[in-house]
């Protein structure tokens, strides 16, 4: 049995019963996030837009500028180097220069101070740029993907493998922020730099030459885009192939214990390695694509530049249409015209995985939350019985004045999406301040009562109404501000016994917290612990016994302070004395409050409690109720 958590998390099994819950993705949890489906455009650009603009542009327009200095640069330097050389020969054997090109630059020292002072000072400031951005916008990407998983129904989240889910949100937003600031900026720089260094040679040195390079730019974008399409699918398997190695992973950490207890530690141990090496193939196949890439880049780019480059200068020197430092410059020039293109190959990997990652992202903020939204209608032949919404606290069905149910279910036929009904016509009534225990044998459908009343899962027909407001017409979050859970295990997070008790009630002060711990039956322990209320509670609570975690949990749920409490077998995973100490402190929390318990020991509320059962031989110890 199980119920929701009351902060989020869910520990238990018992949710984990094959069927996908509602609004689940069709194709179930798509592990590695790499269906072939196509991302919806407004959430891809959700995820882009966790990279402003300014992000990718400062080192774009840094790296362009950094680009152009340098150009003039070497357009200085390759005067100064014509300075010292005697001037070159004409074909008709004189040694007069008539370059045709712009006006030859006059080498000035202080000029090129200046230009060396600032390639270099655009050079830092990008990477400094570069570096901001990357951080600002993983932060933004993980707080994102937390805000949304923390959206997801219970249910839903129980279904995808938390090793993937962690990979995705902690790995995606450092892949994605890397390719957004990271690479984005300085990848356009480098694409655009040839036109840039080009325009600087048509403008300083020889139009005409810069005219016939110019002719091979088009090549750095064929080859880009062609070498993604050759590694799209290398890049597919390779994001398959991580996700499953860190699910598997996450998950054999986890139960490293009973691994070991079921002596199938070395047995798991293999099946990781073979998923470890089919990572590591996977990742050598987009390694071997990079470098592909680069020898492409290199060898159609570079080496064709170049030598044109060269070609160019010897010819316009024998014929005399350049000058000495006009060769030395177009030269020099088109050696830095294939220096940023070669940063192209290198960025390939980090652009291949950014974008995978920005897809997974996407992905993961498209997925419907599996919640039914408030407001959901249903079929008019299964509204009967209910003309209008009553009104809060009353119960407007005809003929009936007597106040609205804390909790009530009406003629409820409710099941998993693609299963059969595992309740039909049920109807039970919690009044007002009562206890109510439920009972019944494995599968009867005890734990699909409390998913109706926390509204995880909605009826297919009939209604559940809390304090008389069909549950339709409420969004989830706010039937969950009507209620206090606690479920068969506490999940306790890393942090102080104040930290955890603050998760319900953020700004209830110290003596709030101890009246709560009061209450639940746990002051007296914790006044003898060495910190008190900050004593550690370890990872997962384990430096606590699972009877005080649950009364930890008993007390979050008396802060919360809800008029409707669900119990989900809360005494399960104690023994017979912590159980007589959870069974007061729950009495104490039940006092006053709406209670619905699902347990085979209703003993643990005291007397007075209605028990209600559920199943074949389902009938009612007190007065009525059951399916
Ligand atoms: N998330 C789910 N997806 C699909 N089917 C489910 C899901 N949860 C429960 N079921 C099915 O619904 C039926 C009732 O299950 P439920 O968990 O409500 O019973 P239960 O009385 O709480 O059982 P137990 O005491 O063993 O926890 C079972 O047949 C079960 O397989």
């Amino acid at each position: 049995m199980s119920g929701a958590h009351p902060h989020g998390a869910r520990a238990d099994g018992a949710h984990q019963k094959g069927t996908r819950p509602p609004g689940a993705h069709p194709h179930g949890a798509h592990p590695h996030g790499a269906r072939a489906e196509p991302i919806d455009p407004a959430v891809a650009a959700l995820v882009a837009s966790q990279t402003p603009r300014r992000d990718w542009l400062g080192p774009l327009l840094l790296g362009l500028a950094g680009t152009a200095a340098t150009a003039v640069l070497l357009v200085q330097l390759a005067a100064g180097v014509a300075s010292v050389l005697p001037p070159g020969p004409r074909s008709d054997g004189s040694t007069a220069l008539t370059p045709s090109g712009p006006a030859g630059a006059v080498f000035s020292p202080g000029l090129a101070a200046l230009l060396l002072l600032v390639a270099v000072a655009c050079t830092l400031a990008a990477d400094l740029w570069v570096a901001g951005g990357r951080s600002a916008a993983r932060s933004r990407l993980r707080t994102r993907s937390a805000a949304r998983l923390g959206e997801w129904n219970p249910l839903l989240l129980d279904r995808r493998s938390v090793g993937e889910l962690v990979r995705t949100v902690v790995d995606a937003s450092e892949r994605a922020a890397a390719y957004r600031a990271g690479f984005f900026g300085p990848i356009i720089a480098a694409v655009a730099a040839p036109v840039v260094v080009l325009l600087v040679m048509a403008l300083t040195v020889s139009w005409p030459v810069a005219l016939i390079l110019a002719v091979l730019i088009p090549l750095v974008p064929l080859i880009i885009v062609g070498s993604q399409r050759l590694f799209r699918s290398a890049s597919a398997g390779y994001r398959r192939s991580a996700g499953q190695l860190s699910g598997a992973f996450y998950e054999s950490v986890q139960g490293l214990g009973e691994l070991s207890l079921a002596g199938a530690a070395e047995r798991r141990g293999r099946t990781l390695e073979r998923l470890g090496e089919r990572n590591r193939q996977q990742v050598m196949r987009l390694l071997a694509g990079n470098q592909m890439v680069i020898l492409a880049v290199e060898l159609a780019f570079g080496l064709v530049v170049t030598c044109a480059a060269a070609g160019l200068a010897a010819a316009g020197l024998a014929a005399g249409w350049l000058d000495t430092s006009q060769a030395v410059a177009v030269v020099l020039l088109s050696v830095l015209m294939t220096g940023p293109v070669s940063v192209v190959g290198q960025f390939f990997y980090i652009g291949v995985t950014g974008r995978a990652a920005e897809r997974q992202l996407a992905e993961l903020w498209a997925e419907p939350t599996g919640n039914a939204p408030a407001g959901t209608t249903r079929p008019r032949t299964e509204q009967r019985g209910r003309a209008d919404q009553p009104e809060p606290g009353t119960d407007a069905r005809p003929g009936t004045h007597r106040e609205a149910a804390a909790l009530e279910f009406r003629d409820v036929t409710a099941g998993y999406p693609g299963g059969p009904p595992v309740l039909a016509g049920f109807d039970l009534r919690l009044g007002r301040g009562e206890r109510l225990a439920l009972r019944g044998p494995s599968g009867s459908g005890k734990s699909t009562v409390l998913a109706l009343a926390e509204k995880l899962i909605t009826p297919r027909a009939g209604s559940v109404l809390i304090d008389g407001v069909d549950l339709a017409t409420l969004s989830r979050p706010e039937v969950a501000s009507r209620m206090a859970i606690v479920s068969q295990s506490t999940t306790l997070f890393s942090g102080s016994i104040a930290d955890n008790l603050r998760l319900a009630a953020p700004d209830a002060d110290d003596s709030r917290l101890w009246d709560a711990l009061a209450a639940a039956r746990l002051a007296d322990e914790v006044r003898g612990f060495e910190h008190g209320l900050d004593q550690p509670v370890g990872e997962r609570g384990l430096a606590l016994s699972g009877g005080q975690a649950q009364r930890i949990s008993i007390a979050r749920a008396l802060l919360r302070d809800a008029p409707l409490l669900l119990l989900d077998e809360p005494t399960s995973q104690v023994d017979l004395r912590s159980e007589a100490a959870i069974g007061r402190s729950l009495a104490e929390l039940a006092s006053g409050r709406s209670t619905l318990i699902v347990t085979h020991r209703p003993g643990v509320l005291g007397a007075g409690t209605r028990t209600v059962h559920l199943g074949a031989d389902a009938d009612a110890d007190a007065d009525g109720g059951g399916a």
